[in-house]
């Protein structure tokens, strides 16, 4: 096994595979169709979305660009959603995150129909992930997971502490941990003697947001660190919530950023859209 878990090599073996598979549909007449949607120009959303339409391109995934102005309303928003959830020839719905302040995401993510959210994100697909049952799963957690399944780690009757509660990642994070019959801790910021608990993880996974927060005082020797965090530091360099060379000599594998956990997230969106066109062919 291999100490720096490679990201960008893992994510890449992926959208090789899910390129197959799609020229494999394109020859049974089944298309796959991405709608992508971003309001406003926050500069990180437009890289990460040009990232997604780069690699449907790749892929062979079709993708429709909606880029709404910073002024666009809620209820604008709203009635995009209508029509692609009502288009026939789409079957995935992405809406970039964050959105504007005047635009309430929770109500935006209810809009779009749960057999398109290939983000993950709906209630409903939330709902079938903690009882344990097929729907779509949030991308960047989704693709934790595919990490340390492709570099031989085994998760099952591990100690694993996800540090972070979001409804993105934290929550996902731990029911897939739980799916994979782990013992999970979730950790946040009113957890007592945070370092304490961290120390007991033979899998830590850290997504706190806050730039080299995790160094080895949290961290038990051997343990997997996989860092979900992406900071711009001054001087444009890249971090993540994990001190990274702090705790590299501990620890048995790491994810690095950028080039670890990032990457995944777009090869679990490509892989859920995909998945989205079986379902609605079947
Ligand atoms: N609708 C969504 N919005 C957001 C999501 C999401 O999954 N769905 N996640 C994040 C941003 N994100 C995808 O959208 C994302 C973040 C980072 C990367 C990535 O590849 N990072 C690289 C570094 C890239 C850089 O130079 O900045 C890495 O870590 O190697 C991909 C996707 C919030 N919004």
């Amino acid at each position: 096994m291999d100490k720096i878990i490679d990201g960008k090599k893992i994510s890449s073996d992926i959208k090789e595979e899910l390129k197959e598979e799609v020229r494999q549909l394109t020859e049974k007449g089944i298309s796959v169709t991405l709608a992508v949607v971003q309001v406003g120009n926050d500069s990180a959303s437009t890289v990460y979305v040009g990232n997604k339409k780069k690699a449907c391109e790749y892929i062979g995934i079709g993708s429709l660009s909606y880029e709404l102005k910073e002024e666009t309303t809620q209820e604008e928003l709203l009635s995009l959603i209508k029509e692609l959830n009502e288009r026939k020839d789409v079957n995935g719905i992405l809406v970039q995150l964050p959105l504007p302040k005047h635009i309430k995401e929770d109500v935006i993510i209810k809009a779009i129909s749960p057999e398109k959210d290939v983000d993950g994100f709906h209630p409903e697909n939330v709902g079938l992930l903690s009882t344990g049952q097929k729907g779509f799963v949030s991308c960047t957690p989704a693709g934790v997971i595919e990490l340390l399944k492709r570099s031989g780690i085994t998760i099952s009757g591990k100690e694993c502490v996800v540090i972070g509660r979001s409804n993105i990642v934290g929550k996902p994070m731990a029911a897939l941990l739980i799916r994979e019959d782990a013992t999970v801790t979730i950790c946040h910021s009113k957890t007592v003697d945070l370092k304490k608990v961290a120390k007991r993880a033979d899998i830590l996974v850290a997504a706190i947001g806050k730039p080299k927060f995790i160094n080895s005082e949290f961290i038990k020797e051997g343990a997997v660190v996989i860092d979900v965090g992406i900071h711009r530091l001054e001087g444009k360099k890249l971090c993540g919530d994990v001190d990274y060379d702090d705790v590299f000599d501990l620890v048995s594998a790491i994810t690095p950023v950028p080039g670890g956990v990032g990457p995944m997230t777009i090869a679990m969106l490509m892989k859920n859209c995909v998945e989205s066109a079986k379902l609605k062919n079947e």
